[in-house]
């Protein structure tokens, strides 16, 4: 069985800020409410690899989402490079020779890197699957993917917590279940669509719930991280 997780490194900050310097000024002002932060597109374009191996040097974890997709030997090569950063994890899409790739990237290069597989994101609903020319409901789509995750030593699953359990009887105790589209209840739901409580997502079985604009946004991030926290462990 993996080792028990606390409530508060349950919490992943998203970062989706513009500069470094904002980034770091949230996450002072965060302070000890949080320990883990994702970089995501918006700051890893914007010097927030650099940031990434302070926040590592600092003591605190990190999560690179760069949700990689490109020809095998691209992902490779990149899983290997993006390794020495010391980051926790890393975002791949869920597609198997995709998956493949970064498993091998993962293992060439050794250390703790922990790769995880974008299922469908969470701002997708059945309809947009649909146009995306996709024939499979989304949880349908969802479960493939961790299926395919799993059979090839894939770390993680990223999916909603709204298919937490369902993606949890597929991939067993042992891999984690990242879900981003949390949103504590009455938080504005902006542009995702398959959003759940942390309460709930703890219930469902969820290892780790990535939050960024209801605590990047807040008048008082470190308040609303807090908050996130406390539910999440009266919730376990
Ligand atoms: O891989 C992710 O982190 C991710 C996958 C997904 O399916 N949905 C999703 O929202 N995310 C990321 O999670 C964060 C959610 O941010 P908020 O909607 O502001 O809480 C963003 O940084 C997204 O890029």
């Amino acid at each position: 069985m993996p080792e028990p997780i606390s409530p508060r490194d349950r919490l992943i900050v998203a970062l989706d800020m513009a500069s470094t310097d904002e980034a770091e000024r949230l996450i002072a002002r965060i302070g000890d409410a949080a320990s883990f932060y994702k970089i995501g597109y918006r700051l890893g374009y914007a010097g927030g690899l650099g940031l990434a191996e302070r926040l590592v040097r600092g003591g605190h974890k990190v999560f690179l989402d760069l949700k990689l997709h490109d020809i095998g030997n691209t992902v490779e090569e990149g899983v290997q490079s993006l390794a020495g950063i010391g980051a926790t994890f890393l975002t791949v899409h869920a597609y198997p020779q995709t998956m493949r790739a970064a498993a091998s990237g993962r293992d060439k290069a050794g250390g703790g890197l922990k790769i995880l597989g974008v299922t469908v994101l969470t701002s997708y609903d059945d309809a947009d699957a649909r146009e995306a020319g996709y024939a499979l409901p989304v949880a349908d789509l969802v479960a493939l993917r961790a299926a395919a995750a799993k059979a090839i030593g894939i770390d993680g699953i990223v999916c909603s917590a709204a298919e937490a359990a369902q993606v949890r009887a597929v991939i067993g105790p042992d891999r984690l279940i990242v879900t981003p589209g949390i949103r504590p209840a009455g938080a504005a739901i902006g542009d995702q669509k398959r959003v759940v409580t942390p309460a709930e997502a703890m219930r469902a079985g969820v290892d780790h719930v990535v939050v960024g604009r209801p605590i990047t946004g807040a008048a008082d991030p470190r308040d609303v991280a807090r908050r996130i926290v406390d539910e999440m462990a009266a919730a376990l």
